[in-house]
């Protein structure tokens, strides 16, 4: 298998944000996940730009920008600044996503698009061409730690039929209570890259963790 992994900063020690991160880059991870959230597009607070540059001058691997906030396409240049190489912007913040997509690849980025739980992946059909990466969310996004939502493991392969069909290499992202059990049922689906925060940052050797996901 030739899956990514993509760890989720979320779950880090943010008093010792450097050494995890230098864990992450001595580890079997390809990107690191980052969530930026803001309070009103989901009910939490986590960190912003700041962090992200801080962040960027110590990692050794694609930043992973999940951003949880309204009207996104106002931070593009903030994002492509703090060192962002994949932005994704979830479906539910953006009026024009069309135009959003079109201005972080112009600002030198990818393009993901998020979707929430209850979105289809149906409703992608009309951009899916224009996008590097779709965005699963298997919890209602805002927090770590929560359960896993199984009809996720649909969605994917429903997404997986759609951008094979078109031939398309638009990578499939899961984000939300990934763990090796859950994380099998993606890849077999047709997942590309697995996001992992309370499984790899709680398991006691968040290395080894890694690996073993990187191993499914
Ligand atoms: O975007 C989010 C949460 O909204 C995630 O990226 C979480 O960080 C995933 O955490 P776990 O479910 O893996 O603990
Ligand atoms: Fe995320």
């Amino acid at each position: 298998m030739n899956h990514k992994i993509s760890p989720s900063l979320l779950s880090a020690d943010f008093l010792n944000l450097q050494k995890d991160i230098e864990m992450l880059n001595a580890s079997e991870a390809d990107w690191l996940h980052c969530d930026v959230m803001d309070g009103v597009f989901v009910p939490n607070i986590s960190f912003g730009f700041p962090v992200l540059e801080q962040v960027n001058k110590v990692a050794k691997k694609p930043l992973d920008v999940h951003l949880m906030i309204v009207q996104p396409d106002k931070f593009i240049q903030q994002v492509k600044d703090a060192g962002g190489y994949m932005m994704t912007v979830h479906y539910e913040a953006c009026t024009h996503l069309h135009r959003t997509v079109g201005a972080i690849h112009e600002a030198g980025m990818k393009a993901g698009v998020s979707l929430n739980p209850h979105t289809p992946v149906e409703f992608l059909t009309d951009i899916l061409d224009d996008l590097d990466l779709v965005l699963i969310m298997s919890v209602n996004p805002g927090f770590g730690g929560q359960k896993f939502i199984p009809n996720a493991i649909n969605k994917v392969a429903r997404l997986r039929k759609m951008i094979d069909e078109r031939g398309l290499n638009t990578l499939i992202e899961v984000d939300g209570g990934v763990n090796l059990h859950t994380g099998k049922q993606l890849l077999d689906a047709g997942a590309d890259v697995l996001v992992a925060g309370s499984f790899v940052f709680s398991s006691g050797h968040p290395s080894k963790t890694i690996t073993e996901l990187k191993k499914l």
